[in-house]
C-alpha cells in the first residue's frame, strides 16, 4: 500500500541538486527511493537516519484551519512548510509575468494551472534543504495531483484531511483580517464550490489508497493539534 511511483523523478533530481557535494550517501539514498519501484513499509516514518523524503499534503476546505496548524507542526516535528497559496502569493507581489494571471484566478477562486504551482512547489522544495514537507492546500484537483506525481515522481506519505463544516469555514474566513483579495463572502461561496466539485475527489482518491487521516476541525487550535499530535507521533520512527 505504500508504494512509490517508479518513473525516474525530478524531485530526485531536485534533491541531488541541493544537496551538498560531501553527502553523497544522502545523496544517494534519493536515488534508490525514488528511481526505482519500493514496497515501503506502512510503519515507515519520518525520523530515520536516511533522511528519506516525507511529504505529507494538508487538505481541507477553506479556513479550516490547515495554516494554523501546519505552523504547529513545524514546531513539533521540524517541518518545512510550503503553502501552495502563499508560493503563489509570493508570486503576485514579485511581479512576476504570471502575477496578474494568478491574482484574476485567485480572486475568483478558481485553480492556477498545474504546472505554475508544481514549479513553485518544486523550487521551493530544492531550496529548503530539509527533506520533511508539508504541502499546504495542494493538491487541490486532480488535476493538481495527476501533474505533481508525474513531475515529482513522488506520491505523499500521507494526507492530512481537515473536516470543517461550511458555516465554520466561512466564519472563520470572514474574520481572518490579512488583507487577502479573496477572503469576501463571494469568493468564498465560489471557492467552497470549488473544494467540493475539485479538491474532493483528490482525497477521495487518497482515502481509497488507504493515506488519509480526518481530522475533526471543530474545537480549539489546541484541542485540534492534539489529534495532529496523535498522527505524527506514530510516524516518528
Ligand atoms: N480551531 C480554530 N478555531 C477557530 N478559529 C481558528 C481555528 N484554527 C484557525 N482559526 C482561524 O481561522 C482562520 C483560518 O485559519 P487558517 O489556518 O488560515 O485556515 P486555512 O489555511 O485552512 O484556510 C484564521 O484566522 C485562524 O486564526
Ligand atoms: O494549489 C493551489 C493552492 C491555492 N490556489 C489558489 O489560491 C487560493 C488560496 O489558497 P490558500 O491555500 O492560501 O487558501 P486557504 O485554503 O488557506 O484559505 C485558492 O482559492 C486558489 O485560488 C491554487 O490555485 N492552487
Ligand atoms: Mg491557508
Amino acid at each position: 500500500m505504500w508504494r512509490r511511483v517508479a518513473s525516474h523523478s525530478s524531485l530526485f533530481s531536485a534533491f541531488k541538486s541541493s544537496v551538498p557535494k560531501n553527502q553523497a550517501a544522502y545523496r544517494f539514498k534519493f536515488l534508490e527511493v525514488f528511481s526505482t519501484e519500493i514496497e515501503t513499509p506502512a510503519k515507515e516514518g519520518f525520523s530515520s537516519r536516511e533522511r528519506v523524503p516525507f511529504i505529507t499534503f494538508v487538505l481541507g476546505g477553506p479556513g479550516s484551519g490547515k495554516g494554523t496548524q501546519c505552523a504547529k507542526i513545524v514546531e513539533s516535528f521540524g517541518f518545512t512548510h510550503l503553502s501552495a497559496g502563499d508560493l503563489l502569493r509570493k508570486e503576485i507581489s514579485s511581479n512576476s509575468d504570471k502575477g496578474a494571471m494568478i491574482l484574476d484566478t485567485i480572486k475568483e477562486g478558481k485553480i492556477v494551472p498545474s504546472e505554475v504551482t508544481v514549479n513553485l512547489i518544486q523550487r521551493a522544495i530544492e531550496s529548503s534543504g530539509n527533506y520533511k514537507f508539508l504541502i499546504d492546500g495542494f493538491p487541490r484537483s486532480e488535476e493538481n495531483r495527476i501533474a505533481f506525481e508525474r513531475i515529482m515522481g513522488a506520491e505523499p506519505n500521507f494526507v492530512l484531511f481537515f473536516d470543517c463544516p461550511e458555516d465554520e469555514m466561512v466564519k472563520r474566513v470572514l474574520s481572518r483580517n490579512q488583507g487577502r483579495v479573496d477572503d469576501n463572502i463571494d469568493t468564498i461561496k465560489k471557492r467552497l464550490k470549488v473544494f467540493v466539485a475539485l479538491n474532493l475527489p483528490v482525497i477521495n482518491y487518497y482515502s481509497e489508497k488507504g493515506k488519509v487521516h480526518k481530522i475533526n476541525a471543530v474545537g480549539t487550535e489546541d484541542e485540534i493539534f492534539e489529534q495532529v499530535l496523535r498522527i505524527f507521533s506514530a510516524y516518528e520512527s
